[in-house]
């Protein structure tokens, strides 16, 4: 038997109302034994999402624990499709964990990190794809990542991708009636046929992938690092962009230890901004390791930003940034211009001559500006526009897409190739099943339970 489930599903802490929640058969016989209204005594005449008032209590020793309102949510046409119950109890910490241990000692079981999304998507009410999107929904930082979400939700992006699979079985369909009559002088047609619609799959299928990278970043914020040897202002330049004292800034250096994370809009782009350790030889452990995850997140950037110390001689250490940030995405900044300068922008331009080099004094606030322009200008001058296209902005999805671009592109080419259907019949299907893993239509159970693990508690 299915069991029912619960969970805390607010924030716990300092909070206005919270809320428990079951789903599950037995979820209105715990409510009732723990409950008792005022007018509706044990809510024998619960009525179908009408909110009741009345007590939770302990059925043991017939304590009050909380004065609350509670909701009943006969299924199927609920969140999970299960019978719901739902207690809005008062916020903070203790009333909602009392009650859940009520409920627990009651016969229900904590449910798992996404398991009231996962029995959603298992009963039918919504795919994979929009299960995630309820997670991408709560995660959401900025409004265009919050707007793809909601898209989401709403089946943009299943509806596309079933779009997609229809397509494919359509060409699964001509391909196993030439097998099963071939006789019949359709073979040449079928051929034309899935030539066609190979190519029109691989067309989607292409147009889905270009969004994924402006699409992730949308999701996730650039990822942004702030790069340099120590004591050249890197946080100082943190706390100008986030417009406040977010990060220690003193003379001595080695002031940061380790990496910190904040999200920034500029202009509707999403930054997550990473200050760094400065990167330095040091014998100190703690510091050490914050130099060593400096260079880890700079594998993982989009964008790094190298800042220099004007006021001090190039060194080794300038040169060892110097290299990390060659190859990569960056713009680099000659700060502390407003001291006596050993050297000018020309100069540091000599070592890094395809990037953009920028004067600052982060002191007196010169420089930002210009600094924000820059990452404007290099983010829109790449290739895909914000648009309301639908947008791929899960890693899972964009991998299961490349899969299945695979698959297509080996179709077409056997096509082209005339060689034999059966042959081809394979990579048709394996493009529908590797597009049906985002819908979660063909998905194994270990698959599914890591997706919803990585849910958070009471969703
Ligand atoms: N109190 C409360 N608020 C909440 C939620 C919740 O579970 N409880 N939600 C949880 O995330 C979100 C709302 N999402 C929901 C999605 C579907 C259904 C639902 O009952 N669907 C039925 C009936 C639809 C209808 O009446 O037309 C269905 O689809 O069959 C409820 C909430 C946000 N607010
Ligand atoms: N004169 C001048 N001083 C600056 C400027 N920017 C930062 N500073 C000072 O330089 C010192 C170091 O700044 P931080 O922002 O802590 O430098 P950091 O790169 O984060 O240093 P570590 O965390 O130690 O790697 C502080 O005293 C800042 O006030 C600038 O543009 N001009
Ligand atoms: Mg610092």
């Amino acid at each position: 038997m299915i069991d029912t489930i619960a969970a805390i599903s607010t924030a716990i802490g300092e909070s206005g109302i919270g809320i428990v929640r079951m789903s599950g058969k037995n979820s209105l016989d715990i409510a009732r034994n723990i409950f008792k209204g005022k007018v509706n005594e044990d809510l024998k005449e619960a009525e179908n999402r009408k909110l009741t008032y009345g007590h939770i209590y302990n059925p043991e020793d017939g304590k009050i624990v909380d004065e609350v309102l509670i909701a009943y949510m006969k299924s199927p046409y609920t969140y999970t499709r299960e019978d719901i119950v739902e207690i809005y109890c008062h916020g903070g910490a203790i009333s909602v964990k009392k009650i859940l241990e009520l409920i627990l000692e009651n016969g229900a079981r904590l449910a798992e990190p996404g398991e009231f999304t996962k029995r959603a998507f298992l009963n039918g009410r919504l795919d994979l794809s929009q299960a995630e999107a309820v997670m991408d929904l709560i995660r959401a930082k900025t409004d265009k990542s919050y707007d793809i979400s909601l898209g989401q939700l709403e089946g943009s992006l299943s509806d596309k991708i079933d779009e997609i699979r229809n397509i494919l079985l359509e060409m699964l369909a001509h391909v196993e009636v030439s097998i099963d009559f071939p006789d019949e002088g359709i073979e040449e047609v079928t051929y034309k046929d899935l030539k066609d619609n190979g190519n029109k799959v691989l067309l989607e299928i292409n147009k889905l992938l270009n969004t994924a990278d402006k699409g992730r970043i949308l999701r996730d914020g650039l990822n942004t690092v702030i790069l340099g040897k120590p004591n050249v202002g890197k946080s100082s330049l943190l706390n100008a962009i986030l417009r406040e004292n977010r990060a220690i800034v003193t003379d001595v250096p080695g002031t940061t230890r380790d990496i910190i994370e904040e999200y920034i809009n500029i202009d509707g782009i999403p930054l997550k901004i990473i200050d760094t350790a400065g990167i330095r030889s040091t014998e100190d452990l703690v510091e050490k390791i914050g130099v060593d995850r400096a260079k880890k997140v700079v594998e993982e950037a989009d964008l790094i930003i190298a800042v220099f110390d004007a006021s001090r001689k190039l060194s080794s250490e300038d040169e060892e940034i110097i290299e990390l940030v060659k190859e990569k995405n960056s713009i680099v900044l000659l700060n502390k211009t407003d001291l006596p300068n050993e050297y000018n922008v020309e100069y540091l331009k000599e070592f890094v001559p395809k990037k953009k080099v920028i004067s600052t004094s982060i002191a007196k606030g010169e420089g930002i500006e210009k600094l924000e322009e820059t990452i404007k200008e290099m983010f829109y001058s790449g290739e895909v526009e914000i648009s309301d296209e639908i947008m791929v902005t899960n890693i899972r999805h964009k991998n299961q897409l490349m899969k299945a671009k695979k698959n297509i592109e080996e179709a077409i080419e056997g096509i082209n190739l005339d060689i034999p259907l059966d042959c081809i019949e394979v990579d048709i299907r394996s493009c529908w099943e590797n597009l049906g893993e985002i819908s979660g239509d063909t998905i194994s159970e270990d698959i599914l339970d890591k997706i919803f693990s990585e849910f958070c508690i009471g969703k």
